[in-house]
């Protein structure tokens, strides 16, 4: 009795269940928008053909096995198997597809510099060639063997669907890591023919003999069906994937598509999929990739964080966070002060001939022309028409306090002296951070719908909780900068003090960073409900980039409280104590479902 809906309760509510669970908290508009997109798709296209196989008796249910309301003669249960599949695969690829930025796989092929690109042709047209054809044989053969026709039905059906599929999306298909497309088609696949297994042994639907090949891929599952459950899961993957594709294009090509609303019609999105790949900006697809690349090497607590935006939000941080970084590196790691100054006038230039009126071509390449190529591709994105300017100059001037360690009369005059200075410090290099993040976020809100003063309010606690994640960020890194020559502990707190002994002044340090991790708990403290306050579609983003910076301050805070020591060998960078992966995965993913970390 009613063993087609048990087969639900059983094998798939469940699984979507845990899936929505996992899932949920990660949800961003555009995902649940392409659930239903696709949900939609599947059922529409769907239905005339199920129909037709049941009421011409390719396959038949038992009447005891099924509830009773039928669409089209397609039994309840069956209509709910195509929303839930759909909804399955979709969510498997959603969860797996986080980590990646998409526009960083799409080629220009035109250009000659690209190899990967030039190389994805004959690929193209062997798939348009082989899709072409199991989409046209079964049709012309349609007289033939009757054991065929099931097999027939299917790749008529589905081999037109995913030759346009393929044709839109052979680039990201064939450029992604596997564990992205093929895995995901693979695994709901693997599962599926298993539920099938027991669905056709216990006779809970089944194939009239006479439309079958009768050749089993294992005992009791038909060849048919195996073949059905894959193609339905690669529409769905390769459906997901075309959407993706679309979103990627429209993030990435301002130059072709000014404006994106925070959900994009089919029809935008099908503009995007025929935007020619010879138009693809080769320039912006490369520094894109430079940008993320310096991410992911350089900070895992930021790069983690990104995976939470999306749209040209997420493209901004990204490029946004390159910059900083690039220029961070250039000045610090310079050998000597007067290159390190060196640095710090050409940035100051390149930011002067930014945001000049008179900006043009010429002047542009002059600017960048210090750079290496792979900073000038990252430098020559900054979304500049977004950020005001003034905090980049102060963050210039951060970079050139930083060098004030290594002038000759450093030690007489350190640049920390107090703590005014270490606040100064930080809000060069962090508070603008704070605010320059928040210009994003507002001038990519796709709602627009704060007012000036919750903008003023929450800026302002945005520089707060960029100087707050400073202090963490100093209260790590104690013994590596002291290693490089830099104390950013005031200067006078030592001079206070008259402790000699060795252990003595080292339990004063640890004293000292208590003190301003304290001091990076209480800012954090009185800011961090404003998040609440930002633009929906970036406040789980915001929430997660905050808290996964300070759970380092909370591995310390615990490091500290329990006598551990705080300068260690181990994950990051020698020395420095860092979140391990998986703490970082749960703090990202508790963020998002709103449970914060203690305060
Ligand atoms: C998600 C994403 C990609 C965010 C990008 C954030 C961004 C642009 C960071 C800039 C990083 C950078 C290289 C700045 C140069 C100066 C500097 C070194 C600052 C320190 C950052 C640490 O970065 P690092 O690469 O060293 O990271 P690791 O420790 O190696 O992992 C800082 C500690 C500053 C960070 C400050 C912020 C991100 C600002 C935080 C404030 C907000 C996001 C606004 C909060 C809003 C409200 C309303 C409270």
């Amino acid at each position: 009795m009613y063993d087609y809906a048990l087969v639900h309760l059983i094998y798939t509510i469940p699984l979507a269940i845990v899936l929505t669970i996992i899932l949920g908290p990660l949800f961003t508009r555009r995902d649940v928008y392409k659930i239903l997109f696709l949900q939609v798709v599947a059922v529409s296209y769907t239905i005339p053909w199920d129909s037709y196989l049941i009421r011409t008796k390719v396959w038949t249910y038992p009447a005891d096995v099924i509830i009773g309301p039928k669409l089209l003669d397609i039994p309840a249960e069956e209509l709910f198997f195509f929303v839930i599949q759909t909804y399955i695969t979709t969510c498997l690829q959603i969860l797996l597809s986080k980590s990646i930025v998409t526009a960083t796989y799409l080629r220009n092929e035109a250009d000659s510099r690209d190899t990967s690109g030039a190389a994805l042709l004959p690929w193209k047209r062997a798939g348009q060639i082989i899709l072409t054809l199991a989409s046209v044989v079964p049709i012309l053969s349609r007289g033939g063997n009757p054991e065929g026709t099931y097999m027939r039905l299917i790749l008529a059906w589905a081999a037109p669907v995913m030759l346009m599929l393929w044709t839109f999306s052979y680039q990201l298909l064939l450029l992604l890591p596997w564990t992205k497309t093929w895995l995901i088609i693979a695994l709901p696949t693997l599962y599926l023919w298993i539920v099938d297994t027991l669905a056709l042994r216990r006779g809970t639907w089944s194939i009239e003999l006479g439309t079958k090949l009768g050749i089993h891929v294992w005992p009791h599952l038909e060849i048919e069906e195996a073949v059905f459950f894959l193609i339905t899961n690669t529409l769905v993957v390769w459906g997901s994937v075309a959407c993706d594709n679309a979103f990627a294009i429209l993030d990435a090509f301002p130059q072709h598509f000014p404006v994106v609303p925070g959900i994009p019609s089919p029809l935008l999105l099908i503009k995007a999929l025929l935007l020619p790949t010879s138009k693809y900006d080769s320039g912006r697809l490369d520094g894109l990739q430079n940008a993320l690349t310096v991410l992911a090497r350089k900070s895992r607590s930021f790069y983690l964080a990104s995976g939470v935006f999306f749209g040209r939000l997420r493209i901004d941080l990204i490029l946004l966070y390159a910059f900083c970084r690039v220029a961070d590196d250039l000045i610090d790691d310079a050998p000597s002060a007067e290159e390190a100054n060196m640095w710090v006038t050409h940035f100051t230039h390149f930011l002067d001939t930014i945001y000049s009126p008179k900006c043009d071509k010429a002047r542009l390449e002059k600017a960048l022309a210090p750079f290496s190529p792979k900073a000038q591709s990252i430098l020559v994105l900054l979304p500049s028409d977004k950020l005001p300017s003034e905090p980049l100059y102060l963050l210039l001037e951060g970079f050139r306090i930083d060098q004030e360690f290594f002038a000759k009369n450093a030690k007489e005059n350190p640049p920390i002296k107090t703590f005014s200075d270490l606040e100064r410090y930080a809000t060069c290099v962090a508070a603008t951070i704070g605010e320059l993040c928040l210009s994003l976020v507002y001038e990519h809100d796709p709602d627009k719908r704060a007012n000036s003063d919750t903008i003023q309010k929450c800026v302002a606690a945005g520089t707060k909780m960029g100087r707050a994640l400073q202090y963490v960020n100093i209260v790590r890194d104690v013994q590596t900068d002291a290693e490089v020559g830099r104390c950013y502990i005031p200067d006078e707190w030592f001079t206070k003090s008259s402790t000699s002994s060795l252990t003595a002044q080292k339990q004063e340090v640890l004293h000292f960073r208590e003190e301003i991790l304290n001091t990076a708990f209480d800012i954090y403290a009185e800011n961090r409900d404003a998040i609440e306050q930002l633009p929906p579609y970036a406040r789980s983003g915001i929430r997660v980039a905050v808290e996964s910076y300070m759970e380092i301050g909370r591995v310390l805070r615990h490091r500290m409280n329990h006598g551990q020591p705080l300068d260690f060998a181990g994950g990051g960078k020698k020395g420095r104590a860092s979140v391990p992966k998986s703490r970082r995965v749960w703090v990202g993913w508790r963020t998002m479902a709103g449970w914060r970390g203690p305060v």
